[in-house]
């Protein structure tokens, strides 16, 4: 069953009745569908879910990454089973979202769903100030701090002595140039080069990750990412075992037509 049945009946929005409640998507739910090839259409889809389903106010700036909540929301679930699975749930859980975007998607739902406390880093100004009003429209600076951080910084510089978190999550730039960014025939592709690309794309990312985490070991219990393509999930888990630790998870969300996969690795020396 997947993890996000709890929050959906049948793992997916009820897009019927998100439309009954909301005056904006009502006018773009034609005949029990809606158009996902309009940006517009995805982001009052998103803007409703955050709204009827959470009780969240959210927003995004214009060109900004507008997420597809059940894949993130399957990502949060996993972790809080992971740790639930090594019996290390005891609030409040900490965890540290790399990239949170504008949209501050892991954030929002992490602490209104399931109580988690975090630190968000963003690399580019216009996606911070749009997380920081995220929170700030949410009342959540309790819970919720966003950190801006500069280019190349992953974890070094953020994590200090004695930070300690449960969990590190990222959900990377996949591409090293937009040409590789493939259009999905069904859904329009929201977010900008700034937001898709990084140099040597995903698998460069997280390995460097990988690297600095050795450093954090003592500091984050679980490290963890999203990959993109499975291929480049082959090559990281292969990375990461042979230099970093054997200490090594995976798992593949499946939302509809798109596979995503998560790889997680630790240090067992790390206490919470
Ligand atoms: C693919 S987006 C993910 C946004 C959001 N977490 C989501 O899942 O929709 C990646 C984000 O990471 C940010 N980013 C890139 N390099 C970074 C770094 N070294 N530290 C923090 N953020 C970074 C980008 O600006 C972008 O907003």
């Amino acid at each position: 069953m997947s993890h996000v049945s709890k929050f959906f009946r049948d793992g997916r929005p009820d897009f019927e009745k998100l439309a009954q409640l909301d005056d904006e998507l009502s006018k773009y739910y034609r005949r029990g569908r809606l158009d996902f090839r309009k940006e517009r259409v995805c982001i009052s889809l998103t803007r409703a879910i955050f709204l009827h389903e959470f009780g969240l106010q959210w927003s995004i700036p214009p060109g900004h990454l507008c997420p597809a909540i059940p894949s993130r929301l399957e990502y949060l679930c996993w972790i809080e089973a992971l740790l639930k699975y090594e019996n290390i749930l005891q609030p409040p859980i900490r965890g540290l979202d790399i990239g949170t975007g504008a949209n501050c998607v892991y954030p929002l739902l992490g602490a209104k769903l399931l109580g988690f406390h975090f630190i968000a880093t963003e690399v580019d100004e216009e996606s911070y100030q749009g997380a920081l009003k995220n929170v700030l429209d949410n009342n959540l600076s309790s819970q919720v701090e966003v950190r801006k951080v500069s280019q190349g910084q992953i974890l070094r510089g953020i994590v200090k002595g004695t930070d300690s978190f449960h969990f590190a999550m990222c959900n990377p730039p996949f591409f090293s140039d937009m040409s590789e960014a493939s259009v999905h025939p069904f859904r329009v592709k929201t977010g900008d080069e700034r937001q898709m690309v990084t140099s040597g794309g995903e698998v460069s990312f997280i390995a460097q990750m990988a690297e600095e985490s050795v450093e954090f070991s003592q500091n984050i219990r679980w490290f963890t990412s999203l990959v993109g393509r499975k291929k480049d999930l082959g090559i990281l888990q292969r990375y990461i075992q042979e230099n970093i630790t054997t200490e090594v998870r995976r798992t593949c969300l499946k939302q509809g037509r798109t596979s995503r996969w998560i790889i997680a690795w630790s240090f067992k020396s790390h206490k919470v």
